[in-house]
């Protein structure tokens, strides 16, 4: 169906989007490779079109430029497209036409952001630039997927939104890498921007109000740099735990606390590890990290993985089958960042080649990063094949009747999901809504019936060699 559909698609010649994601992997790529002046005087302008016949196009000024690109940078760009997974990788170029090119131009992303970090846009109209500039608009509460392994620093943060200085002081949140606590950061601060847009927010990393100072104390400028952070409503400081070994600036983040925490100002503060392991850090500031509410974000559980990835691809307006989420949901199991950016990698591959997303596509896109996985049936498989075999819909065979017509294609379906998948007795009984003694007892029936009961037996035998020669043809493909 969706071959037909893409085959259809191009052969009218229609145009499939290609993410902000996957042009600024692009861009990035070729900024890599070539100087800063050449990178701005050619693809600054430039403009990505989206996907066309399978070939990306790129929209340039005119035909000057047209001519310039195609003699210079064609094969850099087909590389970038190549590091990308685009096995024959094309690329054309059009001209713009002037209007467009004035308009489309500013909503580019900024070149050679890093992949998974998507660009600081317009917030709402009519509130103060600073904290225009400050938050991402992507990281809101409503972008954010709540699963067991976030729930706490999740409802800490809105409490903290809902009351800024009152509920926890400082709220401090860690985690490893790429797990949520900036996200959930600029949440507050978007939360607390909508509904009091005059209150001061800032957001800072620690790297940089650590530079912003050395820059500061070497201007004597070091009044205007206190002024600017004891004067917020809201602070939040990204990878405290830079503050490590540096005793001036922690020095200064300190009374900047101090004067914010008096005045009742919250401030919220992010870490790879815990206050007690920063190693290096002043008692006294250690102490007041702790002493509001200290909360950990953990790696994703596997349906946390599959549901950001399912509202990704929802905000892309890109269309993946479940199967598919739920094999790139298996391969990156620890840092979203990284689970966004091989979502990213299987739609730039699908439509860079011009085919339709499977798990085979998937599998294919993400083995040159990953390591190679092999697809293998599951158990949906295996019941929508039982399903159309025995010719009844399958929320039937996991529904709660009890007449043989449907005992036994739900006894085939657990005893083949038990034969071909790695699942467990109480995985596979959780699949059909029962317990593990229920699937034991239908794998033990059917087992028994094999041979004695022809039609049972070929009918195993059928699906058996039909889920098999699935497997391999998706492994071949
Ligand atoms: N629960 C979630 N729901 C949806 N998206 C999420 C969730 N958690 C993280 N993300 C996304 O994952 C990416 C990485 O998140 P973020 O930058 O907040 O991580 P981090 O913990 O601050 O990482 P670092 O330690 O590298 O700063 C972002 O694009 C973010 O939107």
């Amino acid at each position: 169906m969706l071959a037909a559909q893409d085959r259809a698609a191009r052969m009218k010649g229609e145009v499939r989007v290609i993410t902000q994601e996957i042009w600024a992997d692009v861009l990035g790529y070729v900024r890599k490779n070539i100087s800063e002046v050449e990178y701005h005087t050619w693809f600054a302008p430039v403009k990505n079109l989206g996907v066309q016949d399978g070939a990306l196009v790129i929209g340039v000024r005119n035909s000057f430029a047209q001519e310039w690109f195609r003699k210079h940078y064609l094969e850099l760009l087909e590389d970038a497209l190549r590091a990308l997974g685009a096995q024959n990788p094309q690329v054309s170029f059009q001209v713009l036409p002037a209007a467009q090119d004035a308009l489309l131009l500013p909503s580019d992303p900024p070149p050679g952001r890093p992949p998974g970090r998507p660009p600081a846009g317009g917030p709402p109209a009519g509130l103060p630039t600073e904290n225009r500039k400050t938050l991402n608009p992507k990281y809101t509460f409503e972008n954010f997927v709540v699963g067991p392994n976030n729930n706490l620093a999740h409802a800490a943060a809105l409490a903290v939104a809902e009351s800024p200085g009152k509920a926890y002081n400082p709220l401090f949140i860690y985690g490893d890498v790429g797990l949520g606590k900036t996200h959930l950061m600029h949440a507050v601060g978007h939360y607390i921007m909508e509904r009091f847009p005059e209150k001061r927010i800032e957001y800072v990393s620690t790297e940089s109000f650590t530079n912003e100072l050395i820059n500061a104390i070497r201007d004597d400028k070091t009044t205007q740099f206190r002024n600017r952070y004891r004067s917020v409503d809201l602070l939040l400081v990204d990878d405290i735990q830079f503050l490590a070994g540096k005793e001036r600036t922690q020095e200064e983040f300190f009374h900047t606390f101090n004067a914010l925490y008096e005045n009742h100002k919250q401030i919220i503060l992010s870490s790879d590890r815990p206050p007690k392991d920063i190693q290096t850090l002043e008692g006294r500031l250690r102490s007041r990290f702790e002493w509001g509410l200290i909360t950990d974000i953990q790696s994703p559980e596997f349906e946390t993985r599959v549901a950001i990835l399912k509202m990704n691809a929802e905000h892309n307006r890109i269309d993946i089958p479940q199967e598919v989420l739920e094999l790139i949901a298996r391969q990156v199991t620890s840092n979203i960042r990284e689970l966004e950016g091989a979502l990213m990698r299987v739609v730039a591959f699908a439509s860079l080649n011009s085919v339709p997303f499977s798990r085979a596509v998937a599998a294919k896109a993400l083995s040159n990063v990953f390591a190679p996985q092999e697809v293998k049936v599951e158990m949906m498989d295996v019941l929508r094949s039982t399903a159309a075999h025995f010719n009844m819909p399958p929320d039937v065979i996991r529904g709660s009747g009890r007449v043989r017509e449907v005992v036994v294609p739900r006894q085939v379906a657990m005893y083949l999901i038990r034969e071909l998948t790695d699942h467990s007795l109480p995985e596979i009984g959780q699949f059909f809504g029962r317990d593990h003694s229920t699937v034991m007892h239908a794998v033990s029936k059917v087992t028994e019936q094999l041979g004695k009961d022809p039609d049972l037996t070929a009918s195993v035998d059928a699906l058996r060699r039909h889920l098999q020669d699935v497997e391999d043809e998706e492994n071949d493909t």
